[in-house]
C-alpha cells in the first residue's frame, strides 16, 4: 500500500518536511493548511516540489467548523469552500479534509449535517474533489466514527466518504469491530497515530501525545485489518502531532514513521520482512573508556569477581569475564564523556537474518572496522547511537583475543548478564522501543514512571520471548535548568546469581550502602520477618516482590568512571521486572557517595 505522512508529524518549514518524507521513502504527504500559509511556495510550486521529490499530495486539511453550524455561517463556509477548491486544484489535490465541528453553537442534528455536507459535496463534485468526513473525538456532537459513517449515509453522495483516524476511533469506548461493515469505498482516507493509555483530556492528548504505531498502547493491526475489510486500498497515512517530533531533526522523525509502517505492515502480512530469529543471550557489553574511568572499571570489575582472560590482537580492548558475563573495555573508540556503553552484542539463532530485518527496517548499519583475520562482526546502531552486535552462539569473537593466562575461575558467582540499563535520551526514548521491538522482538513488558531525587523518571522493560535477553530503558520525563547533573541516570550492567547473600559476601568492591529508612519502610511494606531484613541490611541488597510473590534480591555499586554502574540481582521463581521501586533509593544512594566518597 502506498504510504503518506501528515506534514504536521514533522519539524521545520514545508520544504524540510517534504524533503525528510521523501528522503525516508514516503509516497505521499497529507499537506496541512498552516504548512502552505507560511510557505513562501504557490500552490503550483509546491505541487512541483512535490512530484520532483516523488511526492503525491493526498490530503489537504482541514476545513473545521463547517457543519452543523447556522445558515449564515454555513454559507460563508461554502464561499471558502469554492478558493480552496481552488488552492487544490493548483496543488493537485483531490481530497479534503473536514472534521466534525467543535463549534460551541454546532447543532445536534443529523439531518442537518448531512444536509450541509451533502451541499458541500456537491461543491467539491463540480471541481472534481471529494470530501472526507472525520468524526473528531472532542468533537461538538459528532464525536465517534459510528455517528460519522450514519452521517455520510444519509447525505448518500458519492463525492462524500469517511475519513478515519485510529485515534479518534481508539481513544473512545465505541467499538471499531462495526468499521469492517463500512460500505466498500466509502472509507476516503485513512490516518493512523498510536498513543499511550492516558487519562486525560482527549483533545490534549491527541495534540501533545501521539506516536507512530507500535509505539503506544493501541492495537493498530486490529484497527487497519478491519479497515481493511471495508475494501480501503488508499494509502496509509500517518497523522501524529507530538510535541518532541515537532522539535525533532525530521529526517530522523521520517525514518522513524517509516519504519512504524513498514512494521505495521509486516504485522499485517501485507509485506513480509525477513521474520526476527529469537535471541538467545547476552554476549558481550562493551564500555568505552579513558585514562580515568579505565583503571576505575579495571579494579570494579576485579572486586565484582571478573577476570582479565583477554587482550585484543591489534586493539586497546580488554576482556574480562566471569561465568558467561563477558565485558569488554575499549579504549580505542572515542566517546565524548565519561565511560558507558559503546556497544552490547545479543546471540541470534541466524545473525545474518536478524541483520536483513534490521535493514529492511531502517536500522543504520553500524560501520565495522576489522583488521585482516578477525571475526566479522556485524552491527546495527541503535537510537542513542549505542553500537548493536548480533553474533551466532558459536561465534569465537573471542578468537580475537590473545589469553592473558588468566582464567576466569568462580569469582563471587556471578552467571550471566541479567539486562542492561539504558538511559535513553528524552528525544528518542519511544524511537527505541519501537526500533528494539521491531528490530530485535524484544517485547514490551511494562513502563512504569516513578519520581526520583532529580525528576520523574520513566522506566520501560523489555526482554526477548525466552527472558534471556533483557533491557531496561530509562529516561527522565523532563529536562530542565542546570540543577540535576548532567548524566541523570548512569548506564549499568546487572549480573545474575543464584545466592546473593553468599555472592554479597565474595565481592571486595563496596555495595552502595542502603539507609535504615529503606528497611524499615520495607519490613512494613512486605511484612518481612525482621532476620531476613537484617541479612538483607547487612550487605546492601534491596528487595522486591510482585503481586503474584515472585521476589527480587539485588544489590547496586556506586557509579565508576562519571556514568557507569553494576548491579546483581537474584530472581525468585519468574520474578519479570527490575526492581523500579527501588530505583530511587539506588539514586539517593549514589548521589550521597559522589559527595561524601
Ligand atoms: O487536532 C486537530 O485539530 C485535528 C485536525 C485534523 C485531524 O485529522 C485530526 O485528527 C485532528
Ligand atoms: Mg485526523
Amino acid at each position: 500500500m502506498r504510504r503518506s505522512i501528515a506534514t504536521v508529524c514533522l519539524s521545520g518549514t514545508l520544504d524540510d518536511k517534504l524533503t525528510a518524507a521523501a528522503a525516508a521513502g514516503f509516497d505521499g504527504i497529507e499537506l496541512f493548511e498552516n504548512d502552505l500559509v507560511v510557505s513562501p511556495m504557490a500552490p503550483a510550486e509546491v505541487r512541483k516540489r512535490c512530484a520532483d521529490l516523488g511526492l503525491s499530495i493526498d490530503l489537504y486539511q482541514p476545513f473545521r467548523d463547517l457543519d452543523s453550524v447556522s445558515e449564515g455561517r454555513f454559507r460563508n463556509s461554502l464561499d471558502r469552500a469554492e478558493r480552496k477548491f481552488d488552492v487544490m486544484a493548483a496543488l493537485g489535490v483531490h481530497t479534503v479534509l473536514v472534521c466534525s465541528s467543535v463549534a460551541p453553537d454546532a447543532v445536534d442534528d443529523d439531518d442537518l449535517a448531512a444536509a450541509q455536507l451533502t451541499a458541500l459535496a456537491e461543491r467539491a463534485d463540480d471541481h472534481g474533489m471529494r470530501i472526507a468526513y472525520e468524526a473528531l473525538a472532542w468533537g461538538r456532537h459528532v464525536s465517534t466514527w459510528d455517528r460519522s459513517w450514519r452521517i455520510v449515509q444519509r447525505a448518500d453522495h458519492p463525492a462524500l466518504g469517511l475519513c478515519l483516524d485510529s485515534f479518534h476511533v481508539l481513544s473512545r469506548e465505541v467499538s471499531p469491530a462495526g468499521i469492517a461493515g463500512i460500505t466498500p469505498g466509502k472509507i476516503f482516507f485513512l490516518q493512523l497515530a498510536d498513543a499511550p493509555h492516558l487519562s486525560m483530556d482527549v483533545l490534549q492528548w491527541s495534540r501533545h501525545h501521539r506516536l507512530f504505531p507500535g509505539q503506544g498502547a493501541f492495537d493498530l493491526p486490529g484497527f487497519v485489518r478491519l479497515v481493511l475489510a471495508a475494501g480501503y486500498r488508499g494509502p496509509l497515512s500517518l497523522e501524529v502531532f507530538n510535541d518532541v517530533f515537532r522539535q525533532a531533526d525530521p529526517a530522523r522523525t521520517a525514518i522513524d514513521a517509516m519504519r512504524s509502517l513498514i512494521a505495521l505492515e509486516d504485522d499485517l502480512g501485507i509485506r513480509r520482512l525477513p521474520d526476527a530469529p529469537e535471541l538467545t543471550g547476552h554476549a558481550f557489553t562493551e564500555f568505552a573508556v579513558d585514562g580515568n574511568s579505565g583503571p576505575e572499571l579495571r579494579s570494579a570489575l576485579r572486586g565484582l569477581g571478573f577476570a582479565h582472560t583477554g587482550q585484543h590482537r591489534t586493539k586497546p580492548v580488554e576482556l574480562w569475564e566471569q561465568g558467561t558475563a563477558r565485558i569488554v573495555l575499549n579504549s580505542a573508540v572515542t566517546q565524548p564523556g565519561p565511560a558507558a556503553i559503546s556497544a552490547f552484542a545479543v546471540t541470534s539463532a541466524d545473525p545474518s537474518r536478524s541483520l536483513a530485518r534490521a535493514g529492511a527496517l531502517l536500522a543504520p548499519a553500524h560501520p565495522n572496522v576489522r583488521e585482516p583475520g578477525e571475526a566479522e562482526l556485524a552491527a546495527i546502531t541503535a537510537p542513542d547511537g549505542t553500537s548493536v552486535f548480533v553474533t551466532h552462539p558459536g561465534d569465537d569473537w573471542r578468537a580475537d583475543f590473545l589469553p592473558t593466562g588468566t582464567a576466569a575461575g568462580p569469582g563471587a558467582g556471578l552467571l550471566a548478564v541479567d539486562h542492561l540499563g539504558l538511559a535513553q535520551p528524552f528525544d528518542h526514548f519511544d524511537e527505541a522501543g519501537l526500533f528494539y521491538h521491531s528490530v530485535l522482538n524484544l517485547d514490551h513488558l511494562a513502563t512504569e514512571e516513578y519520581a526520583a531525587p532529580f525528576g520523574l523518571m520513566r522506566s520501560r522493560a523489555i526482554a526477548n520471548p525466552s527472558r534471556t535477553v533483557r533491557l531496561a530503558l530509562t529516561v527522565a520525563l523532563l529536562r530542565r535548568g542546570d540543577w540535576a547533573p548532567a548524566v541523570a541516570d548512569p548506564q549499568h550492567v546487572a549480573f545474575t546469581t543464584t545466592d546473593i547473600i553468599a555472592t554479597a559476601a565474595a565481592l571486595t568492591v563496596p555495595a552502595l550502602p542502603v539507609p535504615d529508612n529503606y528497611y524499615e519502610d520495607l519490613a512494613a511494606r512486605f511484612a518481612l520477618t525482621a532476620d531476613f531484613v537484617a541479612a538483607l541490611a547487612a550487605h546492601g541488597i534491596l528487595y522486591d516482590r510482585d503481586p503474584s510473590g515472585h521476589e527480587l534480591l539485588h544489590l547496586y555499586t556506586p557509579v565508576f568512571g562519571g556514568r557507569v554502574f553494576f548491579e546483581i540481582v537474584e530472581r525468585r521463581s519468574h520474578y519479570d521486572r527490575f526492581g523500579e521501586p527501588n530505583a530511587p533509593v539506588r539514586m539517593a544512594a549514589q548521589r550521597h557517595r559522589r559527595l561524601n566518597p
